[in-house]
């Protein structure tokens, strides 16, 4: 048996008591180990044969020469056995010291002596009792960081009497049973040790007390038996003397047993009395270890005796217990050696279970009960389970918890993307005509990017609601968040639940036309006018084809936006599937701030590709024979028809009298010094003049909204748009009424016309407090094209971040495209009607020809107006249909642009319909 530390027992004591035994301490069996002592002087003179000897550290047989006797059971083991040659300090050592000094570490202990008289126990248990009380000091002095108290006390029980060995009073102590520390002595007097040499002189004192006699085999047999009890106290100094400190306390129990003896071996009749008492007492300590050592079921008759009484602790109790036999290894005590061995026998089978032995402070103890009841109500949530194990479970918990909370965020986004994605096709389907840049700004999920802007620069306003707007871009963009997520869950989890197969189902479908197909991204739920849209799309974005590599890497490295603006090739907007989901991504996740300064990059880029692409980028550029196939790629002539409206446009404020124009960037440098700059401040004024006569607050649209707007796209001016900006947009509609002006009749923009708008133009620079942009085209009425776009994008862009924001907390809010469907619609009647009106029918029959249209085919106009931008990336179709547009409308009259070529309805409508304005111009 090895030596343990008092902070290993402590240590070993918690492993234990963490490991679900509740707290109740160590089972242990008891340390058992026998001693032969040597023959005595009386043995060997009487010839007394040997017949025991010890083999090995653990087994002593009986060696018999007698034939009667060769049949009895001749090999007992146990813990240790100690041969006549070893020394007590061996027996403490190898068979008590452990035990013993469990004390130190609050652990409960006891050393036993058993035996028959004159074996050696108070031989053995004397020198034991000092060994340990050398090793207590010894350790005590060796831990100064620990206060230490010990006290000690003595009795013996003579005559099932209990009497205090440290007091000269001689009368019988009463046992009494305490709730919480089992059987105490009454007035047991407890000696408070200074040194070891005071507990010296103590055990001394109690020698000198004990009952001894002369028996037939021991001159001075111990008549009793005798309990040293050896109490420790210790406390962290530390804590000493705080509420919250904690002690340990602890007992070690010398136990010098009176020696069984049969009544012959005494000498008188007072001694056969005392042998009586002995050999009840000792059998009752038999009898609870031979009890004790089959298990604890049934009565254990501890109150049959005053030993076993005040021992019941040690017995199978809260201690340690070491038990030493001794035995005489003479034949002449064959008999009680035997029974000494059985009585081993049955002790090294008794279990005990030994704790440490805390005493709290009343706050300590508070606390403690606390994490008491914690444990407790720990243990009936997860009943059978270890603290180990409960903590990993509540770890689990909110794993678990934490995931269902993502799982839900995840399942909103999908909702989301999925309603967008139902909504789309489904509204544009069911209108194949309609304009389908409308569609954009309703999106649920909408962003600035940049397809949206790039419908706008082209010359023909293509669909805003083509493959690669911001609708299904951000369905794309939350399917792919979501997946993404939803995989990430999957992988932390290890768990894959289906979290929507019809959801997912159809945003991985989705995802997969958009990403393999490009352009086909609309699948097989989208009818063919909205794969008519798509090409339009692309009829204005194949404008980058023309472009030089130059020209194209500027964009890529501008700005992310400018890969949407129809400058971009289309391999730019869908051929690349993925990073734009990233961009489409990052671009969910920009704040107003970020997308404005988003439209600067683009603004800038632009400029650039403008300045360095001034002959492809020239407004005018295609202003030549229409049915010529070299007319380059450009805006046609009904862009010019529409920069001439312009001008009206503007002159819908006129409830702005301090109209701010801090914002407006106004004419290029270049064109300032040509004359050409456009007085915008004169002409905002003039305007507002002629507005302010008009029906007050109906005619609420201000020009200063859009300057702000573009002021705060281009970062000059602190402002967001707000939503509320919109519906002032929206009654522009209303405002055009108002163009008409109340007091003439006349349409104001009309009473301009080209005249007053090229007079505008032609003069002075803009406000001197701004600068304009470094690059620009250098063509004034492209100029004042590029700026009139340049306010509708940012209006655009502010306008769907605004709602991005605003739907998020606007549930049900929802937009179709169904508007920018009628719209297109619209637009390809009235090139129906134009080739009917400004074709002749042998120039129609050649239209038809070239274009593969049976000329006895219904619908034969329809179906050339579906023909045009049809095949985007086939420059020659391009061109061919810019020609045919350009024939259409460049025959228009001067001065009256149609709003369906260019998405802004500069001409005044005579339709009083309030909704008809707010379509004409809210989504535009
Ligand atoms: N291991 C030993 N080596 C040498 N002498 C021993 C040994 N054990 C006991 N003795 C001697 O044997 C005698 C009896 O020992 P001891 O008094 O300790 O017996 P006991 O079991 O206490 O007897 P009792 O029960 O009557 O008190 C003593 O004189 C003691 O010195």
């Amino acid at each position: 048996m090895g030596a343990v530390g008092a902070e290993e027992l402590i240590g070993r004591e918690k492993v234990e008591s963490a490991s679900g035994d509740g707290g109740n301490g160590k089972a242990e069996k008891i340390f058992v180990s026998v001693r032969l002592r040597p023959l005595s002087e009386k043995e060997m003179a009487s010839n007394d044969p040997c017949d025991w000897e010890c083999i090995n550290d653990t087994t002593v047989i009986f060696r018999s020469s007698l034939p009667e006797r060769s049949m009895s059971p001749t090999a007992y083991t146990f813990d240790r056995v100690f041969q006549s040659d070893h020394t007590t300090k061996q027996v403490y050592q190898a068979g008590a010291k452990d035990v013993a000094l469990s004390v130190v570490s609050g652990v409960n202990s006891a050393i036993f002596a058993y035996g028959q008289t004159s074996s050696g126990k108070t031989y053995t248990m004397t020198g034991i009792t000092e060994y340990a009380a050398q090793d207590i000091y010894e350790y005590i002095h060796k831990h100064d960081e620990r206060a230490y108290v010990l006290k000690f006390s003595a009795v013996e029980i003579y005559n099932e009497a209990v009497k205090d060995l440290l007091s000269t009073d001689s009368s019988p102590l009463r046992l009494l049973d305490d709730p919480e520390k089992g059987t105490v002595i009454e007035k047991l007097s407890e000696e408070i040790l200074t040194d070891w040499n005071h507990l010296k002189a103590l055990i001394s004192v109690c020698e000198a007390h004990r009952k001894i006699g002369e028996t037939s085999l021991n001159e001075t047999s111990s008549r009793s038996h005798q309990i040293l009890r050896l109490t420790i106290e210790s406390c962290a100094r530390e804590f000493l003397g705080k509420d919250n400190s904690s002690t340990l306390v602890a007992s070690v129990n010398f136990v010098d047993l009176a020696g069984s003896e049969r009544a012959s071996q005494a000498l008188s009749s007072g001694t056969r009395l005392e042998g009586y008492h002995i050999n009840r007492s000792l059998l009752t300590l038999g009898s609870v270890i031979r009890k004790l050592s089959k298990g604890r079921n049934g009565y254990i008759p501890y109150r049959d005796s005053k030993l076993t009484r005040i021992l019941q602790p040690s017995l199978g109790g809260n201690a340690r217990t070491a038990i030493i036999c001794t035995i005489s290894p003479a034949r002449s005590h064959i008999e009680q050696s035997r029974h000494t061995l059985q009585f081993a026998s049955c002790a090294k089978e008794v279990v005990t279970s030994a704790q440490v032995n805390i005493v709290m402070s009343d706050k300590a103890l508070v606390k403690h009960l606390e994490e008491e009841l914690a444990r407790l109500e720990n243990e009936l949530r997860y009943p059978g389970i270890s603290p180990t194990v409960e903590t990993m479970l509540r770890e689990k918990d909110l794993k678990i918890q934490k995931m269902e909370n993502e799982i839900n965020k995840l399942i909103q986004q999908l909702d989301i993307a999925h309603s967008q994605l139902e909504n789309s096709p489904q509204v544009i389907g069911k209108d194949p005509s309609s304009r389908p840049w409308v569609s954009i700004l309703p999106s649920e999920e909408p962003s600035s990017t940049s397809p949206l802007n790039g419908h706008y620069v082209g010359h023909y306003l293509p669909p805003m609601s083509e493959p690669s707007d911001s609708t299904d871009l951000c369905t794309v963009s939350a399917t792919s968040r979501f997946v993404a997520s939803y995989n990430q869950s999957c992988l932390q989890t290890g768990n894959y639940t289906n979290p929507s197969p019809r959801h997912l189902g159809q945003n991985h479908k989705f995802i997969e036309s958009n990403g393999n197909q490009g352009g086909q991204w609309i699948g097989e739920n989208f009818n063919d006018e909205f794969e008519q849209l798509y090409q339009d799309v692309h009829c204005i974005e194949v404008n980058g084809a023309h472009m030089s590599e130059d020209s194209e890497s500027i964009l890529t490295e501008g700005s992310n936006s400018l890969q949407r603006l129809s400058v971009t090739t289309p391999e730019h907007i869908y051929g690349n599937c993925e990073p734009e989901r990233q961009r489409d991504l990052d671009f969910m996740n920009a704040n107003p701030v970020t997308l404005e300064q988003h439209l600067q990059n683009v603004k800038k880029t632009l400029s650039s590709f403008v300045e360095a692409h001034p002959n492809r980028f020239h407004p005018c550029s295609t202003l030549q024979d229409p049915r010529s196939k070299d007319v380059p790629l450009s805006r046609s002539i009904s862009c010019r028809s529409t920069l001439m409206s312009s001008p009206t446009w503007l002159k819908v404020d006129n409830t702005s009298p301090t109209i701010s124009l801090d914002g407006f960037h106004g004419r290029p440098e270049e064109l300032q010094k040509k004359g050409f700059a456009w007085n915008f401040r004169d002409t905002i004024r003039k305007l507002s003049a002629r507005g302010s006569q008009n029906s007050g607050d109906s005619t609420s649209f201000s020009v200063q909204k859009l300057l702000n707007t573009e002021a705060t796209s281009s970062g000059k001016m602190d402002r967001s748009v707000d939503y509320t900006e919109l519906n002032e947009m929206v009654q522009v509609d209303e405002q055009k009424q108002s163009t008409i002006d109340q007091d003439t009749g006349k349409n104001v923009f009309q009473e301009l016309g080209a005249k007053d708008t090229a007079k505008y133009v032609g003069q002075k620079s803009t406000l001197d407090s701004l600068q304009p942009p470094t690059l620009w085209p250098r063509d004034p009425t492209d100029s004042i094209y590029m700026e009139v776009e340049l306010r509708r994008l940012s209006f655009l862009k502010s306008t769907v971040s605004r709602q991005h924001i605003d739907k998020a907390s606007t549930v049900g809010q929802h937009f179709t495209s169904a508007p920018s469907l009628r719209l297109l619609r619209r637009e390809r009647d009235m090139l129906c009607r134009q080739m009917e009106k400004n074709l002749s029918g042998a120039e129609r029959e050649s239209l038809y020809a070239k274009w593969g249209i049976e000329l006895d085919s219904k619908q034969r106009r329809l179906q050339l107006a579906q023909c045009l931008w049809s095949e985007p990336n086939d420059i020659e179709h391009v061109r061919e249909s810019a020609a045919v547009v350009a024939s259409l409308i460049g025959l228009l009259e001067q001065g009256r642009a149609l709003k369906e070529m260019f998405g802004l309805a500069f001409s005044p409508q005579k339709s009083s319909k309030r909704s008809s304005w707010k379509y004409g111009l809210s989504y535009r």
